[in-house]
């Protein structure tokens, strides 16, 4: 089943006190099947972040489409979209975005407090999470006593936590040493073979490696993709490298 349908999706910028345009985004188009993880990998200023932006419903895209289970997104009224937001997507940023004078449980059960979730089923969703992502003994912890690493696991455990249709994660493992990387990528890898799909951003070869299809966007389009197939992730890792060279050599050499 298609979950997720980008449709000749363009956007341009334009500054507040000049006429002067940028194109971040020309023309985007692909879908994601429900269950996929995908990664989406590019230069700096290639449009990524704007995608996820427009994706996020943070941004309107100057023209085309997103549509999620066939329903356009830009059809959304104004006086839903927060709560659109909030039950439907589940974001993962580089940074954690959690509040700092909020205990770790309540950060993770933010969302369905905004949703007005009855505490009983709040308490019977957090136990299996917290457990999952090993993170159950800081749950009375504030955010600046536990490591990078378990604070972007509590982020996950937040994005998780209100079941959502689509993980959007812009650069999960920017902030965290290769360690916590590496065990942030398993915990995601581990996420989506239990059926939750997950749409990445990253600079990480490493990262992206760990996904099951990666989607190259150069001036603001989709130029290239690759599927991991049944590669052993060295051997991914290895063509993402090569990818990325094409790339950055703007497909001036073979692959
Ligand atoms: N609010 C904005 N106003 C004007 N131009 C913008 C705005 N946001 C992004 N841009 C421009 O749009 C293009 C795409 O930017 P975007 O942030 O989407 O790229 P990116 O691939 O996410 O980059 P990075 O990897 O550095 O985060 C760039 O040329 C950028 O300068």
């Amino acid at each position: 089943m298609t979950l997720l349908e980008i449709k000749n999706l363009k956007k341009v910028y334009t500054a507040r006190f000049s006429n002067q345009q940028t194109e971040a985004l020309t023309t985007v188009n692909f879908s994601i099947e429900a269950g996929e993880f995908v990664s989406i990998m590019g230069e700096s200023g290639s449009g990524k972040t704007t995608l996820l932006n427009i994706i996020s419903t943070l941004d309107d895209a100057t023209s085309g489409e997103v549509f999620l289970e066939g329903s356009p997104l830009s059809k959304i009224k104004d006086k839903e979209i927060s709560a659109f937001r909030r039950n439907t997507l589940g974001f993962i940023f580089q940074d954690f975005n959690l509040l700092d004078n909020f205990t770790i449980k309540d950060n993770i059960l933010l969302p369905l407090v905004l949703s007005k979730t009855p505490v009983k089923e709040m308490e019977e969703r957090l136990m299996p999470i917290v457990k999952n992502l090993g993170i159950e003994a800081h749950i009375d912890k504030f955010p600046y006593e536990v490591s990078g690493g378990q604070k972007q696991r509590v982020a996950v455990a937040r994005a998780l936590i209100t079941q959502p249709k689509i993980i959007l994660a812009d650069e999960p493992t920017g902030a965290l040493d290769s360690k916590a990387s590496q065990n942030l990528m398993e915990i995601l890898k581990g996420i989506n073979e239990a059926g939750q799909t997950i749409l990445m951003v990253t600079h990480s070869a490493q990262a992206a490696s760990f996904s099951n299809r990666i989607l190259f966007i150069r001036d603001g389009a989709v130029y290239h993709e690759i599927y991991r197939g049944d590669a052993p992730a060295e051997q991914f890792m290895d063509r993402i490298s090569k990818s990325l060279k094409v790339l950055s050599s703007r497909g001036e050499q073979d692959e």
